[in-house]
């Protein structure tokens, strides 16, 4: 850009900033309006009258007057009168003029008073009678109201310009009509300086606005920009008085200039901006631009790429959700069905299962904090305090049942251990814990001070006997459960344990005491097992001793108060749990061996007829486990103590233990708590149904056991005689026949 010139164009800023300026001066003063409107009708109406009354008599009234100049050029009437007169000849029959000499009556002018009064009521009574809006005499004096007299004269100049036209159709007058082009003559001379300085600050080029100083000239040299300029001009003093214009055309020409300088000011800012621009060569500049266009493109490829890489993480990662959600549903079953064989593999090994159940807290019990922090699938959690060792410790089960679990949820875990029962196994289901851990709330029955009480009928422990025939093999399956209640293992009363086995006995009664040896010699193998020492391994050997399923519920109470036996509960627990009984076996008699036993048996019977002679006593013989035999006549009665056969004897499962110690007879060894130690030759007992003949001698292979069972009157006394061992091979093991 050539320095120097402007970058604007100056005629269109002129423009905007008189555009402003008169939206500003169109809000000045309305009284200041007024006036000068009021003045504008002044003089419309001295102008008419000057015209309409001649040179001569017009020549004391100024074509633009003062307020005053107007009332005192009025004041004689005389003007008044003539004009009327030319308008409505003869309205006014007689005018009184005044003295050839004098120009303007002044006010007070008393001499010639009554002269002006006269015209001047002729005058109003003439005007009235036209229609014409009149005024008041007064209003010629001084301190008269003038608008009132412009009034009436514009309303006669108005009916003498309709008169003109022919006076058709109605005369109307509305008062207020602008006189047309009054201002032109104003805006003449005070608009020539104005414009004359627009145009001396025009660009080079722009049309000059010389010449424009005659109303004429104006309209002749209007072209392009400087048309609206004038125009705009024109528009915003047309209505200011004479008197206002200088200082409205200064304060815009000031503003014109502040704006050039403002724009003149940023233009330079520009400028210099540009120059540094300019500074840089152009090639460098394409150079630079390339340069931003490649990166920005590379931005958006890394961009599409980096999209494109999320998406695909954003897919692997929803496959990758779907492969963990699948695999941890079939975690769940993996668990349960690890369970399952785990128990299967119990089972198999013949271990009795421990369950463990914990408590909740009680309804009104304070709720204080637990010892179990945790309870998973199998495992325990307890929280024990520093004498324990550990902060924690974590017991070990089958199954582990929260404070939160339902009843049917513990027997749903137990309902496959019952329906073994159908099928042919003896299972027992026994509760052990403290006092109000929730054994009774878990079972049926309960055995107390060596009481066994059913809790569902408050009878003698529950035992459920079941026997099924196979309809296609003939096979009879025949399976018993009991469910045991046991008193809370903190009754104890009395113990032989010593050490450490006193700590744990503290907690456990007698029977619990008898069940510890029992799992104990079981764990070691031993030969003899002591299932005699109490009612409850009594009523357990059938289940004890490998032909049947066990299931120990141990129960544990949440309270702080409670965790010594608590500790005590599950170590003893986890001790049970790892007993092997051996595998379980069904109660199955195939129809073979059902013919065979009833052929044995009838041979036997046969036997026994031949050996006993008079007696009348039975011959009986069977296959006895290393350690015991079992036999027990079938009736109290004396009519019915005979022994029908070994098989009958055999199917007898309860045992008083009061029965052993009153046998009486010729023996070869001693009874050793309450157990015959060995072969007895003749047994005889006096106020049993029951008694059982055991031998401990496991080094023993097989023995036939022949009894004579003699027939007493008072009693049925049960004789063995004719005990003799037959030696036999030695049985594998797990093929112990009973
Ligand atoms: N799992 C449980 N949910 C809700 N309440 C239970 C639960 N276990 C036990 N209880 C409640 O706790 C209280 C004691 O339970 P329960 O009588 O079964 O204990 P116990 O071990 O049989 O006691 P005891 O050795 O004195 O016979 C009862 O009021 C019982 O209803």
């Amino acid at each position: 850009m050539a320095e120097g010139v402007l970058q604007f164009d100056l005629a269109s800023m002129v423009e905007d900033v008189l555009q402003q300026q008169g939206k500003r001066l169109s809000d000045i003063d309305l009284a200041s309006r007024k006036a000068q409107e009021a003045s504008l009708r002044r003089y419309d109406a001295a102008g008419w009258l000057r015209k309409m009354a001649g040179v001569v008599a017009g020549k004391d009234l100024p074509a633009e007057p003062s307020e005053e100049d107007f009332r005192l050029g009025l004041r004689s009437g005389i003007i008044l009168c003539n004009v009327l007169n030319k308008v409505q000849p003869g309205a006014v029959p007689k005018v009184i003029e005044a003295p050839p000499d004098t120009v303007i009556i002044p006010d007070g002018a008393a001499l010639s008073a009554y002269q002006y009064f006269e015209n001047v009521r002729n005058f109003l009574v003439a005007i009235e009678e036209m229609g014409i809006p009149t005024f008041e005499a007064s209003d010629l004096e001084q301190g008269g109201k003038s608008s009132r007299i412009v009034n009436c004269i514009l309303a006669l100049k108005s009916y003498n310009e309709w008169k003109q036209c022919g006076g058709n159709g109605l005369w109307k007058f509305s008062g207020n009509s602008k006189p047309p082009s009054s201002g032109k003559q104003i805006v003449r001379k005070n608009s020539d300086l104005f414009l004359n300085f627009i145009a001396r600050n025009s660009s080079p080029g722009e049309k000059s606005l010389d010449g424009l100083s005659s109303e004429e000239n104006t309209c002749g040299d209007e072209v392009g920009t400087s048309h609206s300029l004038h125009v705009l001009v024109r528009e915003l003093l047309s209505d200011k008085s004479r008197e206002d214009i200088p200082v409205i055309v200064e304060n815009m020409l000031s503003k014109v200039m502040e704006e050039i300088e403002r724009r003149l000011a940023s233009q330079n800012e520009h400028i210099q901006i540009t120059s540094r621009d300019e500074d840089v060569p152009s090639s460098d500049k394409t150079e630079e631009i390339q340069a931003l266009k490649n990166m920005l493109h590379s931005a958006k490829e890394d961009m599409q790429l980096l999209q494109m890489k999320h998406q695909e993480e954003v897919s692997n990662l929803g496959k990758h959700l779907n492969t963990l959600a699948h695999a941890a549903s079939g975690y769940q079953k993996v668990l349960e069905e690890n369970r399952k064989l785990y128990n299967q593999v119990q089972d198999l090994k013949g271990n009795i299962r421990v369950y463990c159940r914990v408590r909740p807290f009680l309804p009104g019990q304070p709720n204080g904090l637990s010892t179990v922090e945790d309870v998973s699938d199998s495992n325990i959690t307890i929280i024990t305090p520093p004498k324990f060792g550990k902060g924690k410790k974590t017991f070990t089960f089958n199954k582990a049942f929260g404070p939160s679990s339902s009843q049917e949820e513990v027997f749903a875990d137990t309902q496959p251990l019952i329906r073994s029962v159908l099928d042919g196994y003896n299972v027992c289901i026994f509760a052990y814990g403290q006092t109000g851990s929730g054994k009774t709330f878990t079972m049926m029955i309960e055995i107390y001070n060596e009481q066994v009480r059913d809790l569902a009928n408050h009878g003698c422990c529950l035992t459920v006997h079941v026997q099924g025939r196979d309809l296609t093999s003939g096979a009879i399956l025949r399976g018993c459960m009991h469910l045991v209640d046991l008193a809370g293992s903190e009754r104890v009363d009395k113990t032989e344990a010593t050490g450490d086995r006193l700590k744990e006995a503290q907690h456990i009664n007698r029977s619990l005491s008898a069940l510890g040896d029992v799992i104990s010699s079981l764990s070691q193998k031993n030969a003899h097992v002591p299932y005699r020492n109490s009612k409850l391994t009594q009523l357990l050997q059938d289940s004890l001793g490998g032909r049947a399923k066990t299931l120990m519920f141990v129960h544990i109470s949440p309270e702080p108060d409670a965790l010594g036996e608590t500790i005590s509960t599950l170590k003893f627990a986890e001790r049970v749990s790892t007993v092997e009984l051996g595998a379980a076996r069904t109660n199955k008699d195939t129809t073979d061996v059902k013919e065979l036993k009833e052929q044995i048996a009838t041979l036997k019977a046969a036997l026994a007829r031949k050996d006993g002679g008079e007696s009348g006593a039975h011959q009986l013989s069977r296959y006895s486990s290393p350690d015991r035999l079992r036999v027990m006549s079938s009736g109290s009665s004396p009519s019915r103590s005979s022994w029908n056969s070994i098989d009958d004897a055999c199917k007898t499962e309860v045992y008083p233990e009061q029965s052993l110690n009153k046998i009486s007879g010729r023996r070869r060894h001693s009874l050793d708590n309450g157990l015959a130690r060995t072969q007895y030759e003749t047994i005889t007992t006096d106020d049993s149904d029951d008694l059982e003949i055991a031998t401990s001698d496991s080094s023993e292979a097989d023995y036939q056991l022949q009894l004579n069972i003699r027939k007493s009157n008072s009693m049925p006394n049960v004789v063995g005689s004719k005990v003799r061992r037959i030696p036999s091979p030695k049985p594998t093991k797990g093929q112990e026949m009973r």
